[in-house]
């Protein structure tokens, strides 16, 4: 077992004109310092999770985006909204959704074949528009933007508007290895400024196309009702649906259009661009260790035998070592950096007491980097996954989908969706990159912005 031992380093950093908290160290005197606390202590980063529900500042201009949606909800709205969700996140349901994930995966893969033996390529955008396809697809009933309710022809959604804005002024970049303390400052200061100075919302919910089909599916689902054409199984049903049914049964006053609204684009923003940078990076850290490249390929070809068949929901729990290779990849690159909370109570962590009213900073990627890892913290070792022996014993040591009840409600969406993906492409194509040569930058997530195109090549079955 990793000895997981004191964790030595929460930080707490004095930031531009950020306004600092007060905390006691009850160590020292019982000093009051003021400055920003940075959280790289699983359990303290836990005890935040779970007695801090409102999100803070640092959601400024997302809130604008996605109002009550989950992500930034207020407290007391997230609680109404999160039991109600929770059950329509469950491996029953989600392993619905099966279907989708196949074709859209396939669809990537027919897409990456133009590629075969033409040097580098940029996978990422690829993988980002087949996800923002899957996500609309599976959360709207069949397409998003089709041409008869939108302004957008439906290989283009407004997706690229969204994210120039979202990340405008808002970019730091870094290079690996991160230097993951000095890198959150960085990045807190900067959003910071960013949050406070940015007066309006960025990202309408308003968008014109999801009003409409929105109405469009309302109607839908209102004529099924009339019909008696409604489906109560644990077959796949498109998100909207599910949120109207929520409607029909909690009342208007809980589930309003607009509430409606906010989750979908909550759902499509959290979705699509987290999924997609994670299967970007995983790409590239797979291209450039061919020893962990060959094992999946051992693993698929034992699970698959030869064949290019759809991924069912038995192969999933056979795909160990590509969960393993998931894991690490999310492990050293925490795509969500750091997540932040108000502290509307004074709060107790091991060695000291957090004031309330001011922010605190729950730092993923330094957790994840912590030397209850090991020595080997920084080195990108799926193998650690397959033994508890390897792990570090604190169970909250991976967080790269936050922790404690505000923790990410499409955990097992993402797993699944990633396994059936890469088990498409990894068949097919052997893959070569450099992790070394990748730049990453910062904007509302951490993603690579240079050095970090892969080559592919057809495997010979
Ligand atoms: C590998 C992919 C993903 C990663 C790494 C990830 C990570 C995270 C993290 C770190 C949070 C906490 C954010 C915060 O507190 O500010 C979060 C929350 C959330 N995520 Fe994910 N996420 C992923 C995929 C997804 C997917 C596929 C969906 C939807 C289908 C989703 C929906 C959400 C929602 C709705 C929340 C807010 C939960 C709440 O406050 O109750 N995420 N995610």
């Amino acid at each position: 077992m990793v000895n997981s031992g004191r964790a030595p380093f929460n930080i707490f950093a004095r930031i531009g004109s950020a306004r600092p908290v007060k905390y006691h160290d009850h160590t020292e005197d019982r000093r009051e310092v003021e400055a920003i606390p940075l959280l790289t202590d699983p359990d303290d980063c836990l005890t935040v999770a779970n007695a801090c529900l409102e999100k803070d500042i640092l959601y400024g201009s997302a809130r604008a985006c996605f109002g009550n949606g989950l992500v930034t909800a207020t407290a007391n709205v997230w609680k109404d909204q999160r039991k109600l969700l929770n059950p329509k996140f469950n491996l029953n349901y989600l392993h619905s959704f099966l279907d989708v994930f196949n074709k859209q995966a396939k669809i990537l893969v027919k897409e990456f074949e133009c590629h075969i033996d033409k040097g580098e390529f940029d996978h990422g955008s690829l993988i980002r528009q087949n996800e923002m396809k899957t996500i609309c697809q599976e959360r709207m009933q069949k397409k998003i933007f089709p041409s008869d309710v939108s302004p957008h022809p439906e290989n283009s959604p407004p997706l690229p508007a969204i994210k120039e804005k979202c990340g405008k002024g808002k970019t730091i970049e870094i290079n690996p290895p991160i230097p993951h303390v000095a890198f959150v400052v960085l990045y807190l200061a900067r959003s910071r400024t960013d949050t406070c100075c940015r007066p309006k919302g960025l990202i309408s919910t308003d968008v014109p196309s999801l009003r409409h089909i929105i109405k469009k599916r309302k109607a839908d689902h209102l004529n099924k009702l009339i019909t008696g054409d409604v489906d109560e199984g644990e077959n796949f049903k498109p998100f909207l649906d599910v949120l109207f049914e929520l409607k029909k049964t909690v009342g208007d006053d809980v589930m309003t259009d607009k509430l409606i609204r906010d989750q979908v684009t909550t759902l499509i923003m959290a979705g699509h661009d987290t999924v997609s940078h994670v299967l970007q990076l995983t790409l590239i850290l797979i291209g450039s260790y061919s020893g962990v490249q060959d094992k999946i390929y051992a693993e698929l070809q034992q699970v698959f035998e030869n064949s290019d068949r759809d991924v069912d929901k038995d192969d999933l729990t056979k795909l160990i070592y590509l969960e393993a290779v998931l894991k690490e990849s999310m492990r050293l690159y925490s795509i969500v950096p750091i997540v932040s909370r108000h502290l509307h109570q004074d709060v107790r962590l091991k060695h000291y007491t957090l004031r309330r009213g001011h922010s605190c900073v729950l730092n993923l990627v330094s957790v994840h980097r912590h030397p209850m890892w090991g020595p080997d913290a920084e080195e990108f070792k799926p193998e650690r996954w397959l033994n508890p022996n390897t792990l570090p014993s604190n169970p909250n040591a991976f967080i790269a989908f936050s922790l404690g009840k505000r923790n990410c409600i499409g955990r097992t969406y993402s797993m699944i969706s990633m396994k059936t993906t890469l088990a498409h492409i990894l068949r097919k194509y052997s893959i070569n990159a450099d992790h070394k040569k990748m730049q990453l930058k910062l904007e509302c997530l951490m993603k690579p912005f240079a050095g970090h195109h892969i080559i592919i090549e057809r495997r010979k079955k």
